[in-house]
């Protein structure tokens, strides 16, 4: 289980996450909603130590991850999805797959079972990642993140700019993950409509602050969709 407490976190002189708290269960979806702006981003890069922890605790079952570097924290079992999927253009999809690796003990290999999680994946492993559409890059940036076998997969607005057909394939990736009970998923999103039929739990920040959290069942009746849209 991932538990943040007082997390706090800034650019410069600007003070961006408010003592923000956050937990994730193991095999469930947890959606952080939130418009423009409002910290989302800042907060996965905090928990995967791309920016440091300034203040506060991230704990991942019994393991301290606030002082930790991102290879470390990848080692302790975390995996990142960035925001815009960061693929290595030039290098081939089983290469950017292997990249997923680098922050591990040397004689790893590329799970196959990715493959069977993203067919399109096995049939493209010696293209180069800038030849893919923005579809198959979102699966591969997934797939270099499940190579190491996570405890803890962050997603950074997976469905951004992707079409409809492969965000339905997306989320029941997600699904089937997370069915598994062997990783939390912390899902950052926009996109109310895919969020709230994935989610087991919910957060809504606004301004640094996590303003409204409950179960994923009652984002309707909590007026999530409302808070999204004002
Ligand atoms: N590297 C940076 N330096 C200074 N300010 C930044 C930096 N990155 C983000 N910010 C500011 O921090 C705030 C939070 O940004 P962040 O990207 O975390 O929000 P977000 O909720 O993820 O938004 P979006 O959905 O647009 O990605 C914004 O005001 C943004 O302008």
């Amino acid at each position: 289980m991932l538990q943040v407490e007082g997390l706090n976190q800034y650019y410069g002189g600007s003070h961006i996450l408010r003592d923000v708290a956050l937990q994730a269960r193991i095999g469930e979806v947890t959606v952080v909603l939130g418009r423009n702006g409002v910290g989302k981003t800042t907060l996965l890069k905090s928990l995967m130590g791309v920016v440091p922890t300034r203040t506060g605790t991230i704990r991942l079952d019994d393991r301290d991850l606030a002082g930790k570097a991102p290879y470390e924290r990848v080692r302790s079992g975390v995996g990142y999805v960035p925001q815009g999927r960061e693929i290595f253009g030039r290098l081939t999809v089983m290469d950017n797959l292997r990249m997923g690796l680098a922050s591990m003990p040397s004689g790893s290999d590329v799970p196959a079972e990715l493959f069977e999680l993203f067919p399109v994946l096995a049939q493209m492993k010696s293209r180069r990642g800038g030849d893919l559409s923005g579809g198959q890059q979102q699966q591969l940036a997934i797939a270099r993140a499940l190579a190491p076998g996570p405890r803890l997969l962050l997603l950074d607005e997976p469905t951004e700019g992707i079409q409809p057909s492969v965000i339905k394939d997306i989320g029941r990736v997600i699904r089937k993950l997370a069915d598994r009970r062997t990783m939390a998923i912390v899902l950052v999103e926009q996109f109310y409509d895919f969020a709230a039929e994935l989610a087991d739990a919910y957060v809504v920040m606004e301004r640094g602050v996590v303003v409204a959290r409950g179960a994923g069942a009652a984002m309707e009746s909590d007026g999530v969709r409302t808070l999204m849209s004002v």
